[in-house]
């Protein structure tokens, strides 16, 4: 992983994750969140709490993928066909498959759902928009009905010290702001084709809600 952040990588692991029939492999898709984590720790300390939690999961999947069963994980489609035909997730409650491939991927497909919400806005706003409150709109519109009270207090906070519109512009790497903005409209597409067929599949297997 390179040291500064570049959207451009960040569109081009999702576009890599998916396969000609729309499966979704999960060495990109962990590459792309490998990427926004980097830029997550440019941001300062204050995020830290999150992208601890965001690196914690990404090592989960890629223990999996570079396991023993590591060739049932080259997917999401494979790996979902995999642990429940085997019995590896916890359906109802917590129990002997705490970590599964599934509910941890579960966590990271809520928060692109965030990222994509986030990024729309940021596209159309104008220049005196500010960045916290697009985060938070987002944030309330999405993983806030998974989170409780305690950690959407903490990332109330967070939003506080987020920096400006102009500043996420530029750490974007992308250009001027026109670039960026084209730039983020050939990537929402990319991220909501991903998330949608990551949902429909975990909405066709009753996954939506694992614990
Ligand atoms: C200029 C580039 C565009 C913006 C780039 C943004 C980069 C964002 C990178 C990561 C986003 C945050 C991903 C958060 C994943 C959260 C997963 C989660 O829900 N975890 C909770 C549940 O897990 P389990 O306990 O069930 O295992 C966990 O409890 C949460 C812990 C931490 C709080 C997560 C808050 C997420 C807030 C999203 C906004 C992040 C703001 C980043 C600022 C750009």
């Amino acid at each position: 992983m390179a040291d500064t952040f570049s959207l451009q990588r960040v569109l081009e692991a999702f576009r890599s994750s998916m396969s000609e029939n729309k499966e979704v492999y999960i060495k990109y898709y962990i590459a792309g969140w490998q990427e926004l984590v980097s830029f997550m720790n440019s941001l300062g300390n204050v995020f830290s709490f999150i992208s601890k939690d965001v690196v914690n999961k990404i090592q989960i999947l890629e223990n999996f993928l570079s396991g023993e069963s590591g060739s049932y994980y080259v997917t999401i489609q494979s790996m979902v066909k995999y642990e429940l035909e085997n019995e590896l997730v916890d359906l109802t409650k917590r129990g002997s498959h705490p970590e599964s491939g599934c509910r941890t991927l579960l966590r990271l497909h809520r928060a692109l759902r965030w990222l994509e919400l986030f990024l729309e806005r940021l596209r159309t706003s104008t220049e005196d928009g500010k960045t916290s409150v697009m985060c938070s709109d987002a944030y309330n519109e999405s993983l806030a009905q998974h989170h409780p009270w305690l950690i959407r207090k903490a990332v109330g906070v967070a939003f506080c010290a987020l920096p400006g519109r102009d500043t996420f512009f530029d750490v974007m790497n992308a250009g001027d702001h026109t670039q960026v903005v084209a730039l983020l409209g050939e990537s929402l597409p990319l991220i909501a084709e991903v998330y949608q067929i990551t949902e429909d599949l975990y909405a066709k297997n009753h996954l939506l809600e694992l614990p």
